[in-house]
């Protein structure tokens, strides 16, 4: 597998004047001027807190159970530490990194994260529009709270992929209608998530009695309320539109893409009958998996435990990674999630292995602070 400093690539190298963030704060420090933001990764959670009601502050942040695997995740980073090679003649480091064919800035993307409108009015749009400046592919999740193509409209030009929560077969209707759609509306890659067919135990939401799929102004089914496939058959069945049973239309599309009921291996065959592009599934955590994967002819996996969010007393994500990539590194793309925190994990991730790292947790708090707005220095 090629490392980021392998690419080669027609685009020009972008003209990176050496520490441009860094000059353009401590020049405006001359001046007198402080950022408005905090450099301090670890803190991003804390403003987040401040800015957020308890019930948004509470999903964002909650985990599984006793929280054990989200703790995994963080403590498995700290196992490893980067061991610097001196004198090593180096132009300015080039971050960009091709992957199924596309090149990107950096070796990161944007996770698919469901329902930002809890975090901040612009949700998905205000991250879709970040994506596309900073040329790093948006994931958009089948749970959020903006449509397709709304999304893709904010996005523009940027890059952009379709996370699927994938119905039970009765209702491969309404799956076709989501992939025709994503693909209508510019969406590169299919990325399957295959650890959330049912929602964690989450202790956090389930004290502040709060689903964001279950609100009275019914923010998470922005997808299923835009399907016309969807709305048909609810029509079909209830023998009235959506708008006339909300409460109902909303739970039952809960239900169409968290059906409680996993597929098989064999039922990928469909996806790829119904996708030409490159498909990665996401939530792997052993060989075995991985190598089912290689088997059943798909382009890419996420090692990923969807952030501890989903199966306490799980092991740590990065733990994997390294026997994941000795064992089908040649033979398919690796990506990488669960407790990255700042641009050190995202080193040891691409260190291990990994092609690409998504980053979850941390741009939605960024969303919540500041929607898509930049740092400015007042
Ligand atoms: C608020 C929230 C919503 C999420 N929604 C989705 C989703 O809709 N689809 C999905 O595949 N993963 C979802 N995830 C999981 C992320 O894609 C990613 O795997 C996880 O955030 C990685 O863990 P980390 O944020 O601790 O690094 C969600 C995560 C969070 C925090
Ligand atoms: O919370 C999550 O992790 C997730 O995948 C999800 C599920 C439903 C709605 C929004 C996000």
């Amino acid at each position: 597998m090629t490392t980021p400093q392998d690419i080669k690539s027609d685009k020009p190298i972008p003209k990176l004047t050496p520490f441009t963030y860094e000059n353009d704060v401590y020049q405006a420090g001359r001046k007198g001027q402080k950022p408005s933001i905090t450099f301090n990764c670890h803190d991003w959670e804390t403003l987040a807190k401040d800015r957020l009601s308890a019930d948004s502050f509470g999903y964002v942040w909650g985990s599984a159970g006793t929280r054990d695997t989200d703790d995994n995740n963080k403590k498995a980073f700290k196992k490893w530490g980067i061991v610097p090679s001196r004198l090593v003649k180096s132009d300015f480091p080039d971050l960009r990194t091709k992957i199924f064919g596309e090149t990107y800035d950096y070796p990161i993307a944007m996770a698919p994260v469901g329902v930002q409108r809890i975090f901040h009015p612009d949700g998905e749009t205000a991250s879709a529009k970040a994506a596309e400046k900073e040329n790093v592919p948006y994931i958009l999740s089948t749970a959020s709270s903006t449509s397709i193509e709304d999304v893709a409209k904010a996005n523009g030009n940027g890059p952009r992929w379709y996370q699927l929560y994938w119905p039970v077969s009765e209702n491969n209707d309404i799956t076709v209608s989501l992939l025709s759609r994503a693909k209508a509306a510019g969406y590169k890659v299919l990325v399957v998530t295959l650890d959330t067919y049912i929602l964690g135990w989450r202790p956090s939401d389930l004290n502040n009695a709060y689903n964001p799929f279950i609100r009275p102004d019914d923010i998470g089914v922005a997808l299923g309320f835009t399907d016309p496939v969807y709305r048909r058959k609810f029509e079909e069945e209830h023998g009235k539109p959506i708008e006339e049973d909300l409460g109902t239309a909303a739970t039952e599309w809960a239900h169409t893409v968290f059906p409680g009921v996993s597929h098989g291996w064999e039922d990928l065959k469909f996806l790829q009958e119904h996708w030409d592009g490159p498909i990665v599934l996401k939530g792997i955590q052993t060989v075995a998996d991985a190598k089912r994967a290689v088997d059943y002819g798909v382009q890419g996996i996420v090692v990923s435990n969807h952030g501890g969010r989903q199966q306490d007393g799980g092991i740590a994500s990065l733990d994997v990674l390294p026997e994941i990539v000795d064992a089908v590194g040649d033979d398919l793309e690796i990506i990488f999630d669960s407790g990255v925190r700042c641009g050190a994990d995202i080193a040891k991730a691409l260190a291990l292995g990994a092609k690409m790292v998504l980053i979850g947790r941390p741009y939605v708090y960024g969303l919540a602070i500041q929607g898509e707005g930049e740092y400015a220095m007042c």
